[in-house]
């Protein structure tokens, strides 16, 4: 988010350069260069002392250039930094309301702000020093050009109108150099404020994009991995996946379940090819994933996550988003009705064109137009990674006949289900088979019932979970077990 505040500022700095300064310089150089070349042909003691001055101006303005850079710097990360906070505190206003830190949230805002104000102060003071150092030079020269030329003309060696040119065109010579690095000054300023725009516009491209990969006739569906080991290059100490070694057939619907932080989502983001594995091989249809043309193979993959977040555009545009084909409006009800999210979307304000905005939908209800959006993609593999936790208890019924509807014999496909917990049992029972995690490893295999009867880690978060009610309503009847 603070990258994106960065971002969007800095582009807005680099318009304003361009609009403003960039003819300005161009226009300033014109003049400066006929001024000098007109105080050459008046007389040229005169006008390299004038180019003397201008040295000075530049060699001071070097300095302050330098400092004017770092400063936009600091004061571009301040405001970045301050709408961030900004933007966090409305989007979670009922966490901050819950909690009673409105004060502590201000104070986080206006930390920023002093900063800014700070730097701001400091560049004041030394554009003032700058326009002093202008202002004396200038004045300088036209006294001592007055004081010199009246000496001059006393003398018979220089005349009336040649000092009065001279004077002119030193005034244009100097003011030109003047403006000329105060725009500078200002195209140094965006220079130094959208060193991140250049940092981001230099990034090279994945190469998986880089490399044109195989696109198959036919996707069936079937993953395999192959001793597949896996760290974050952020925590490069830290494994996260060892050694895994697991097959899933095409078709097949299977729930990967273990504790948080066992390594559910990482198998995910290496399938989707967000992260390469440090080693080992990912095979689909037993062909590497590294070779295939990951633009294809992403469509062919449909993903509902944890918490969906839904775009700021109409329902029917939020299901129909990234499937490029031509869709009629009964097939996006059709879709919708599978997911059970066609009656909560006709009753909105506009039914499928109500534009959806943050307060609008509960987190069950975003979640079903997700699953909308993944099935009318028609994946061959699809994921969901916890994708029913926010249904509420009303629609924990429908889960089994989503279910049904994800994996109908006519449109068989490959479901990966991503579970971190047993609420919801129906979608995890459902599996053909379970694949249960700890530590970064595939720990079990099985179905529900035979992992059960082997009275392993599954077992022990099964009874964990399912038995907690259970035993929390004895002990309020004053039960000991
Ligand atoms: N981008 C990341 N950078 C560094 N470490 C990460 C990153 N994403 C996840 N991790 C770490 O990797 C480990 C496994 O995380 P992962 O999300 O795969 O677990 P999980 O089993 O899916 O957990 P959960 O069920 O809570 O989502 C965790 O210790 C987590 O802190």
């Amino acid at each position: 988010m603070f990258f994106f505040f960065r971002i969007s500022a800095d582009c807005q700095r680099i318009s304003h350069t361009i609009g403003n300064d960039v003819h300005l310089i161009l226009r300033n150089i014109v003049q400066g260069t006929g001024a000098f070349i007109t105080l050459m042909t008046l007389s040229w003691p005169l006008a390299l002392s004038s180019l003397l001055i201008c040295s000075i101006l530049s060699a001071i303005f070097l300095i302050y250039g330098q400092y004017q850079k770092k400063a936009a710097l600091l004061a571009q990360d301040s405001v970045a930094s301050a709408n961030e906070v900004a933007q966090e505190t409305l989007s979670l206003m009922r966490s901050v309301r819950a909690y009673g830190t409105e004060r502590e949230e201000f104070q986080r805002f206006k930390k920023w702000l002093d900063r800014l104000a700070f730097v701001g102060m400091r560049e004041s003071v030394a554009s003032g020093f700058w326009i002093l150092s202008f202002k004396t030079l200038y004045r300088s020269t036209q006294v001592f050009a007055v004081l010199l030329g009246g000496m001059s003309i006393l003398a018979g060696s220089v005349s009336a109108e040649q000092l009065t040119k001279y004077v002119l065109y030193c005034e244009w010579l100097i003011y030109a150099a003047w403006r000329l690095q105060d725009s500078m000054s200002s195209l140094l300023q965006s220079i130094g404020a959208c060193d991140k725009v250049f940092q981001f516009m230099h990034l090279p491209p994945s190469p998986e994009f880089l490399s044109k990969g195989l696109k198959l006739q036919r996707l069936t569906g079937c993953v395999d991995f192959v001793n597949i080991s896996f760290h974050y290059s952020s925590r490069k100490m830290v494994p996260i996946l060892k050694n895994v070694n697991f097959s899933i057939q095409a078709n097949e619907v299977v729930a990967i379940v273990g504790i948080s932080g066992s390594g559910k989502s990482t198998l995910i983001n290496l399938l989707l090819r967000l992260y390469e594995p440090i080693s080992g091989e990912i095979f689909i249809n037993g062909i590497p994933l590294k070779e295939m043309d990951i633009r294809w193979l992403r469509q062919n993959i449909g993903f509902v996550g944890q918490e969906p977040h839904l775009f700021h555009m109409d329902v029917k545009s939020n299901i129909t988003y990234g499937c490029f084909r031509s869709i009629s409006q009964e097939e996006i009800e059709f879709t919708a009705r599978s997911a059970y999210a066609h009656d909560f979307i006709s009753a909105l304000p506009s039914g499928y064109d109500t534009i959806i905005d943050d307060n609008l939908l509960s987190g069950g209800q975003k979640q079903r137009i997700a699953i909308a959006r993944a099935l009318l993609r028609d994946p061959t593999i699809l994921i969901l990674d916890e994708a029913t936790s926010a249904l509420d208890a009303e629609s924990e019924g429908y889960i089994k006949d989503i279910l049904h509807s994800l994996t109908e014999d006519s449109r068989r496909r490959t479901v990966i289900i991503i579970a971190n917990s047993f609420h919801r049992l129906s979608m995890i029972k459902a599996a053909d088979r379970i694949l249960v995690m700890s530590d970064g490893q595939v720990v079990e295999i099985g179905s529900h019932i035979e992992l059960l009867e082997t009275n392993g880690l599954y077992a022990q978060l099964f009874h964990k979970q399912t038995d907690a009610p259970a035993s929390i309503k004895h002990q309020k009847e004053g039960r000991v077990e």
